[in-house]
């Protein structure tokens, strides 16, 4: 998604070592803690601590939509409705021309468009959304409430309501946040019951459970850490991802790297939490209110590559993800933030300085009232949507062209993004010629409609090295009948070793800058990197790399297909058809 000179997405990827750094701050040797379900509240009774439906009520939402579009913060934005309009992020869509809004006085019919018009201080930001529940698995989504145009902004939130990670925390990013939004609900409780003498509400007419939000449009540029409390309020009361996963729903994932990679992560919130504990206990947190908080971030953050930093977005958190987008987000600095301003302005009267903001655009098509507005989260694998988002997408491909053929579908044309010099080995390297496994696999196969989660990969080995080591094993076994054979079937351990060796220097001395870490499969066809592999490999054992490809494939989809019982989470089962239709694509082409 493209913002400005910036790009961001819907988090960055966390397979692969993004949980293996941290804490940094994690005792020695950190005691292995056991989740404990007292979890005292935060401060007013805990939703997300409740057996309750997973949303709060709609009117949360709602006003959330209207508190994440105010608190811009420059005072000529309030009574100058003409710069104002002519800098207001509504202004700079195509059909919003009459928009504008102001930090103060904004009304309570949150949605309406006819509050579009300019009346004073009063007016808002004329909304062109608002959050409905759409049922069990997607949870609550925006909704179009108007036909809106190409390009035209939906929801656009000053920076200073934007919840950011901050740069240097010693900490994973989600715990230096989780523990903060605890704390900023602690206060913002508190500060409920100082102004109102009571404590929060948790229930509405209709019986959901869920904090109620007061009119109050106070933001966190005025009443600092207290200020979240309407997008805090708003905030699913639970969200289920692999961090919850018992162990036997993690076994079910079949895949032993993404098991893995579940463990580590759950140990790296553990340890986070171990550290953080005591100041935890200090607001009356638990465990279960830290894990909350940790998926909280896990499930809304968009990652901004060029600062680092997580940014979670009240309003624009509600929107859900599809493959095929219809609005898109983007980040818009300040001016005043640009290297020159200043200098010019020494020299000419300066443009009103506009407040740096992240924007819900439509996108190309427009959107039709009533249809839902979603985004791209990315492209990624399904086991990054588990790992973070707790599901996987289910609008997959139902024809595939493997091998490099066209993408006509636009589908898979994102899945290299993802690897990493996917296909440097070819480039670097031209090895192989005309034997290549990937290079001489096509296909266009009809597969199960949605079985493939757009952008899907398989990874096929953990390194290059495995790689070597697996494909001589492999083919030491098929050969082993044959006593007496000469040639790598009659092997020595140490020769084994040997040969490993040099088929792995051999490796990387033809890509030297690649880390020949995660070889995978993707709806592109095989990554180069383990096409070079495979090529050095049956050069030196004399096997066909199509032939290890099929043997290592069959192997991959056995872990799969061998998983044991009934599926206790969707996702589960869903990433599990993911990778074997993937598998099963792949092998048929061999
Ligand atoms: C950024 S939030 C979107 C708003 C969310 N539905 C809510 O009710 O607050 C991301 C979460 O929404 C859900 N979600 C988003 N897109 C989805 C999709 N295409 N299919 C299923 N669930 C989705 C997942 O639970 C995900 O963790």
């Amino acid at each position: 998604m493209i913002s400005g000179n910036r790009s961001t997405c819907m988090h960055r990827c966390a397979t692969r070592s993004c949980f293996r750094r941290f804490p940094r701050r994690i005792p020695a040797r950190a005691p292995s803690v056991r989740p404990r379900t007292s979890a005292a509240k935060v401060s007013a009774p805990s939703s997300h601590t409740e057996e309750s439906p997973a949303f709060s009520a709609a009117a949360s939402a709602g006003a959330l939509l209207q508190w994440a579009c105010s608190g811009w913060p420059e005072p000529e934005y309030e009574h100058d409705s003409r710069r104002h309009r002519s800098t207001s992020p509504a202004s700079t869509s195509a059909s919003s021309s009459d928009s504008l809004f102001t930090s103060k006085s904004l009304h309570p019919n949150v949605g309406d468009p006819a509050n579009g018009k300019e009346n004073g201080p009063s007016a808002v930001f004329p909304l062109r959304v608002a959050a409905r529940d759409l049922g069990p698995g997607r949870g609550r989504g925006l909704i179009a409430i108007s036909d809106v145009a190409p390009g035209e902004i939906l929801l656009s939130v000053p920076l200073t309501r934007v919840f950011t990670s901050q740069p240097d925390s010693e900490l994973h990013w989600s715990a230096e946040m989780a523990v903060r939004l605890l704390r900023a609900k602690h206060l913002s409780a508190q500060q409920h019951q100082k102004q109102h003498g009571e404590a929060l509400q948790y229930s509405d007419d209709e019986g959901i459970q869920g904090p109620k939000v007061s009119n109050d449009l106070t933001g966190p540029e005025v009443a600092g850490e207290a200020g979240w409390g309407p997008w805090i309020a708003a905030l699913p009361s639970a969200v289920r991802t692999p961090l919850e996963y018992e162990e036997a729903e993690v076994r079910q994932l079949g895949c032993p790297y993404v098991m893995e990679e579940v463990q580590v992560m759950q140990q790296c919130v553990r340890d986070c939490y171990e550290v953080l504990r005591p100041e935890l206990e200090g607001m009356g947190c638990g465990w279960q209110d830290f894990l909350w908080a940790v998926q909280i971030f896990h499930s809304r953050c968009f990652f901004e590559p060029s600062s680092g930093l997580h940014m979670c977005v009240p309003g624009v958190d509600l929107a859900n993800h599809s493959p095929q987008p219809n609005a898109a987000v983007r980040l818009q600095h300040s001016p005043g933030a640009c290297q020159g301003y200043d200098a010019l302005a020494e020299v000419a009267e300066p443009p009103p300085p506009e407040p740096s903001r992240f924007d819900l655009v439509a996108g190309e098509a427009g959107i039709r009232c009533g249809e839902e507005v979603t985004i791209s989260y990315g492209r990624w694998p399904s086991e990054a949507f588990l790992l973070l988002f707790g599901f996987v997408p289910t609008t997959g491909t139902s024809t595939a062209a493997i091998g490099g053929g066209d993408d006509s579908t636009g589908l898979v044309a994102g899945a290299k993004s993802y690897i990493n010099g996917s296909n440097c080995f070819n480039a670097n390297t031209n090895a192989g010629g005309s034997a290549g496994a990937g290079a001489s696999i096509r296909a266009d196969v009809a597969t199960g409609a949605g079985a493939i989660s757009p952008g899907d990969s398989l990874t096929v080995f953990r390194d290059a090295e495995e790689a070597v080591h697996w494909c001589l094993a492999a083919t030491m076994a098929s050969r082993r009948p044959r006593v007496g054979q000469q040639g790598p079937g009659a092997c020595e351990e140490e020769d084994v070793e040997k040969i490993t060796e040099a088929i792995v220097r051999a490796v990387v001395e033809a890509a030297p800058e690649d880390s020949f870490v995660n070889l995978t499969l993707t709806l592109d066809g095989v990554d180069g990197r383990l096409q070079g592999v495979l090529e050095l490999v049956s050069r030196h054992l004399d096997v066909g790399p199509r032939d290890l490809l099929r043997s290592r494939l069959q192997e991959r989809l056995g872990d799969f297909t061998g998983v044991q019982g009934v599926y206790r989470d969707d996702a589960i089962k869903l990433f599990v058809q993911s990778k074997c239709a993937l598998a099963r694509l792949v092998l048929a082409q061999l």
